[in-house]
């Protein structure tokens, strides 16, 4: 089954209990938070997602990219966090990092920049809830889809099916209906994160459910 993740980074955030309302039937709710240094943008932090768990009931997936995550991820469990992905990249201690996350009964990932191989997450694979593939560089919503990382979604799908793991496959950045996500869809992801695509059209209900359809326009 696929999933869909609206990216709120895109949402306006003068109205934002509204535009939440809007992507109410997609899965999730991701959750974009960036910290100026590891990534060179600022956005929320738990103060805010916090708020969001009391006008939602869809599970919030939190995104960080953030420096020294294990510092700020008792935080973000209490503010509600159903899913927190944490950036390879961020963390020297990574399986330290991962059973911090579990530690406060959240589902634990591990994100990957385009350039990353699967390696950085092999000694960990078993431990995860799911993979978060960037195909983008994070930082910033509205970039162009990286194809380059298609290869790489292919062979973390035959790394879990040849384990026989149950782990999920997102995928974040430049993801759009008829295109891209029908391109993600066949190499193997099941979590499709969205924002401009969402957030950029008037009818939101249509672009949630495009999003899952496998075949290209
Ligand atoms: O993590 C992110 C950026 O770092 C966002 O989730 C991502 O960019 C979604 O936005 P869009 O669908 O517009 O590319
Ligand atoms: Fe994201």
């Amino acid at each position: 089954m696929i999933k869909v993740a609206p990216s709120i980074l895109a949402a306006d955030f003068s109205k934002l209990k509204q535009e939440i309302e809007t992507v109410k039937e997609a899965e999730y709710l991701h959750l974009d938070v960036m910290d100026g240094h590891f990534v060179p943008n600022i956005t929320i932090g738990p103060l805010v997602i916090d708020s969001i768990q009391n006008i939602t009931n869809q599970m919030l997936d939190v995104h960080l990219m953030i420096e020294n995550p294990d510092q700020y991820i008792p935080d973000f469990a209490e503010a509600g966090a159903d899913i927190i992905s944490v950036h390879a990249e961020a963390c020297p201690h990574l399986h330290r990092t991962v059973q911090n996350i579990k530690k406060q009964g959240v589902k634990a990932a591990v994100a990957l920049n385009p350039a990353t191989p699967l390696a950085a997450i092999k000694h960990v694979l078993t431990e995860l809830d799911m993979v978060l593939l960037m195909t983008v560089n994070p930082g910033f919503g509205g970039q162009s889809f990286i194809s380059e990382v298609l290869p790489k979604i292919r062979q973390l799908k035959e790394m879990i099916d040849n384990h026989n793991l149950d782990i999920d496959i997102q995928v974040d950045g430049g993801v759009k209906p008829g295109t891209t996500a029908v391109d993600v869809i066949e190499a193997g992801a099941n979590v499709l994160v969205a924002g401009s695509a969402i957030f950029g059209a008037d009818d939101r209900s249509q672009v949630i459910a495009g999003l899952k359809v496998k075949n290209k326009v």
